[in-house]
C-alpha cells in the first residue's frame, strides 16, 4: 500500500528541485528529470516533456521499480528506467536528479570516446559524500547518447554494479545524472559537478 504522506513529501522536494534548477539554467526547455523514493518498491518522478521551473504535484507520478506506472494515465519520463536501475543498485539512495546544463553538455562533448572525465585536485570534491580531501580522483564516465534508452539503462547497471563508489555520470552531448541518499545531498552534488564542470572548461580555456 503507497503511502500518500511519502508521495507528498517526495513530490514537493521534486518540484522544489526543479525551481532551484531551472532557475540556475540546468534544465531548460523542459529537459530534465528528477525522482525520489518513496520505499523500497516506488518512487516518484517527473511526468515527461513538463517544464521544470514550473511543475505542481499533477507533474510528479508513481513508478513501480519496474519502470511501471502505479495509480496515473500520464507517462512517466522517457528516461525513467535510468533512475530506477541507481534505486535498484543502491537501496541506500533516496533521489536522483538528471540536468542539461551548457557545461556538462559541452565538457561531455570534449572528452574523448572510451575515456572517463577525471577530476582531481579540487578542494570542492569533498561536497561529494563520501570523499574526505581534494588528494582523490573522481572518475566520472562519459556514455555514448542513445535514444535506445532500456540499452543505456542496461548499460550503466552494469557499469555500477562493478563501480558502486561515484557520485555521477554524463551521457555524451546530453547531461548529467547524480544521486544521493536525500534531495539535499543530491542537489549539491548537481552544484558540485556544476563548478567542477567550469572549472575544467575555464582550464582548457586558458590552457588549451
Ligand atoms: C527536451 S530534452 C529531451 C528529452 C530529455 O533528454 C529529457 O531529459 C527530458 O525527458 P522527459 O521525458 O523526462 O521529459
Ligand atoms: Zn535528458
Amino acid at each position: 500500500m503507497l503511502d500518500v504522506t511519502r508521495y507528498a513529501v517526495a513530490a514537493d522536494a521534486i518540484v522544489e528541485a526543479g525551481r532551484f534548477l531551472y532557475e540556475r539554467g540546468w534544465s531548460p526547455a523542459t529537459s530534465s528529470n528528477y525522482s525520489a523514493r518513496i520505499d523500497d518498491q516506488n518512487i516518484a518522478i517527473t511526468v515527461s516533456g513538463r517544464h521544470k521551473g514550473e511543475l505542481g504535484a499533477g507533474d510528479v507520478m508513481v513508478v513501480g521499480l519496474n519502470g511501471q506506472s502505479v495509480q496515473s494515465s500520464c507517462r512517466s519520463s522517457a528516461e525513467t528506467r535510468l533512475h530506477t536501475v541507481l534505486y535498484e543498485l543502491f537501496p541506500e539512495v533516496g533521489a536522483v536528479l538528471h540536468t542539461h546544463s551548457v557545461k556538462a553538455t559541452v565538457l561531455s562533448r570534449l572528452v574523448p570516446e572510451g575515456q572517463p572525465l577525471t577530476l582531481e585536485g579540487y578542494e570542492l570534491q569533498k561536497a561529494f559524500s563520501g570523499v574526505q580531501t581534494h588528494d582523490s580522483v573522481l572518475s566520472v564516465p562519459v556514455f555514448e547518447n542513445t535514444q535506445d534508452i532500456d540499452a543505456l539503462a542496461r548499460e550503466t547497471k552494469a557499469w555500477f554494479e562493478g563501480h558502486r563508489d561515484q557520485p555521477g555520470y554524463l551521457i555524451r552531448g546530453h547531461g548529467l545524472y547524480t544521486w544521493g541518499e536525500t534531495m539535499a545531498d543530491c542537489l549539491r552534488h548537481v552544484e558540485a559537478f556544476e563548478f567542477l564542470f567550469e572549472c575544467e572548461l575555464e582550464t582548457m580555456r586558458v590552457r588549451p
